[in-house]
């Protein structure tokens, strides 16, 4: 059954219905209403279930633009021409007939056949009729055949008005037309539906949005929606998403929200002058749950600092490596630069046109590699970091064998590892066909103190890098202050380096870093670093007398003992009145 609202402009035409047999494949109701007051009812009917509307000429076409079920036109006929051409036959005055260009068109041809003398006067817009018809009246004209509006315009400004009302032959046009539009608009729901369904079964989180950041299609639950209309405000975001628009191009987007850590792929999606861009959500994590497998987005070129020929080395090395799609082996200690020498070569291959993820071994689970497998056949392409493969246990180590005999060539695998290959294989850290199946180059990095030479470059990379990220007002630093700093050893290499720039840098009150500050600094950090991982115990400033270096103890142990004096001159091997001495005497 067809359930169809019938919506009469005039009340003549819900008359003429009722006298019809309707077919017996509709179930009818009709109403009258007309222009705004028909949207309404058209509006109820869609959220009712109906299928579709039936109504005529302007009415019909209104309510066509307001709602989305398909809306059938009762169309003028000759017959209902001939029927109010006859009605007005005899008439003594002039007669005009009012219509857009498709009626006029059929009434002209009649009136030219019939030969009668109606003149004809075309409108384009609805609102000309109210001119129109005054005009007439100057002319002298007394009757005039149109449409509703037409007719109630015509009797508000004195004229007779005669309705081309519709007869039963072009009501049961219409019932044809239903049927056939039915049929059709139910195959084409049927495939919507279908496709809805697919979009809805697709086991990962997928949204398309239009340029104005609408959703339009989404297989999200309706608390994600909501997640993600808020998130479709975020600059980051849209920037992305414009990125993606404007160079026609997939982009990956990892950023915070709320208390987690989403990762997204954007992919725009054309369809002739309409654009649109498709979001997959590929990953949440909540803050609190650590997240061993992330993903690297918006990356911006970071130099290689150091001229030493170590570090000419390791430029050659991200040139030649970023070349080819070898697999390689990077093992250096802690902060030696390993990660940025992985992501450097990264970077010059790809930019930001493929993505980077990390793997961190450390933290991992078993789910994270399988995680990882449905990244790489989504990206095809990009590059694999596995940060601390050292500590891999021998379990994950053979998932990841199985992994890697089923992933793309197109991605390279770069393994980070404080102890280098060989060691690992000798103490079982590693297993041997791992290596074998990854069968990476190898390479090693050189601790900060094999390359003291760069640590100046690195001083003043560094406060390059304060003064423009946090306003830090120090520019340089003393020659002598810098002696101090490249005397040290560094066990905490780069990142211990990066730390103590950046507390001199707050510390510091001029433009240039002082043989004080340097001193200050690294006395409060001996201080701090009783739990550090490069502890190497009490650090005494040089050119400090023999009384001065005694008073340095004393007070570290007087604070290790918590004032505690008993304690401390225990510890120090002298008697209470020494230490009370040697305190006062300061
Ligand atoms: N060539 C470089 N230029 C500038 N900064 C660097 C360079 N190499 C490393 N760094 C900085 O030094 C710090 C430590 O580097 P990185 O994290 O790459 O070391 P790592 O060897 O991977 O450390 P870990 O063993 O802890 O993973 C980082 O802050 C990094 O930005």
């Amino acid at each position: 059954m067809i359930k169809a609202l019938l919506i009469a402009p005039y009340n003549g035409l819900a008359q003429a219905i009722k006298q019809l047999d309707i077919p017996e494949d509709f179930e009818l109701e009709t109403k009258v209403a007309n222009l705004e007051e028909a949207i309404y009812l058209a509006k109820e009917a869609e959220n009712q279930g109906y299928d579709l509307i039936i109504s005529r000429g302007g009415t019909a076409s209104l309510v066509e633009v307001n709602i989305s079920i398909p809306v059938v036109h009762i169309d003028i006929t000759g017959y209902d021409m001939l029927r109010v051409f006859t009605l007005i036959q005899g008439a003594q005055n002039t007669v005009a007939f009012i219509g857009f260009e498709n009626i006029c068109r059929g009434a002209r041809t009649l009136n030219d056949i019939l030969d009668y003398d109606v003149k004809m006067f075309t409108i384009h817009q609805r609102d000309e009729v109210r001119l129109l018809l005054n005009n007439l009246k100057k002319e002298n004209y007394e009757i005039v055949i149109g449409d509703v509006v037409t007719v109630e315009e015509a009797q508000k400004v004195g004229l007779r008005g005669f309705l081309i009302t519709s007869g039963k032959e072009a009501i049961f046009d219409a019932f044809d037309e239903a049927r056939r539009t039915y049929n059709m608009f139910q195959k084409v729901s049927y495939k919507t539906n279908q496709y809805l369904q697919i979009l809805k079964s697709i086991p990962a989180d997928i949204v398309i949005i239009n340029q104005q950041h609408n959703i339009l299609l989404t297989n999200l639950s309706s608390e994600k929606e909501r997640i993600i209309n808020k998130m479709l405000r975020d600059k980051k975001l849209d920037e992305n998403i414009r990125e993606a628009l404007l160079l026609n191009k997939k982009r990956w987007v990892s950023m915070n929200w709320e208390d987690g850590y989403l990762e997204l792929q954007l992919f725009p999606i054309a369809d002739g002058n309409t654009k649109m861009v498709g979001i997959h959500f590929c990953s949440y994590k909540r803050q609190d749950e650590p997240v061993a497998l992330r993903m690297i987005t918006n990356m911006t070129h970071r130099p290689i600092i150091g001229n030493s020929a170590y570090s000419k080395n390791i430029k050659r090395k991200i040139d030649a490596f970023s070349n080819t799609n070898d697999n390689l082996f990077i093992s250096g200690e802690y902060g030696t630069g390993k990660m940025a020498i992985a992501q450097s070569i990264h970077f010059q291959k790809f930019e930001n046109n493929y993505p980077l993820f990390v793997l961190n071994c450390e933290i991992m689970h078993s789910n994270d590699l399988s995680i990882l497998k449905d990244r790489w056949n989504t990206i095809q392409k990009g590059t694999i970091i596995f940060e601390h493969i050292d500590s891999l246990s021998a379990t994950n180590q053979k998932l990841l064998i199985e992994l890697f005999h089923q992933s793309p060539e197109s991605i390279q695998l770069i393994f980070l590892s404080k102890s280098k290959a060989p060691s690992l294989l000798e103490e079982k850290h590693i297993l041997l066909s791992l290596i074998e199946k990854i069968d990476p180059v190898f390479f090693h990095t050189q601790p900060l103190r094999n390359r003291k030479e760069d640590i100046e470059a690195f001083i003043s990379y560094y406060l390059s890098q304060f003064h423009t990220e946090f306003g830090n007002e120090s520019l340089g630093i003393r020659p002598d202050a810098l002696k101090i700093l490249t005397h040290l050893e560094w066990p905490g290499n780069l990142v211990e380096l990066k730390k103590t720039m950046r507390e001199l840098s707050i510390h510091a009150v001029g433009y240039y870093i002082e043989t004080e500050d340097v001193n200050d600094v690294l006395n409060e950090e001996t201080m701090k670093k009783e739990d550090s991982p490069y502890d190497k115990g009490f650090y005494i400033p040089p050119g400090l007398t023999l009384e001065e270096m005694e008073q340095k103890m004393i007070q570290k142990v007087l604070e290790e003992e918590q004032d505690n004096q008993t304690r401390t001159a225990k510890r120090l091997g002298m008697n209470r009145t020494t230490l009370w001495r040697k305190l006062n005497d300061k």
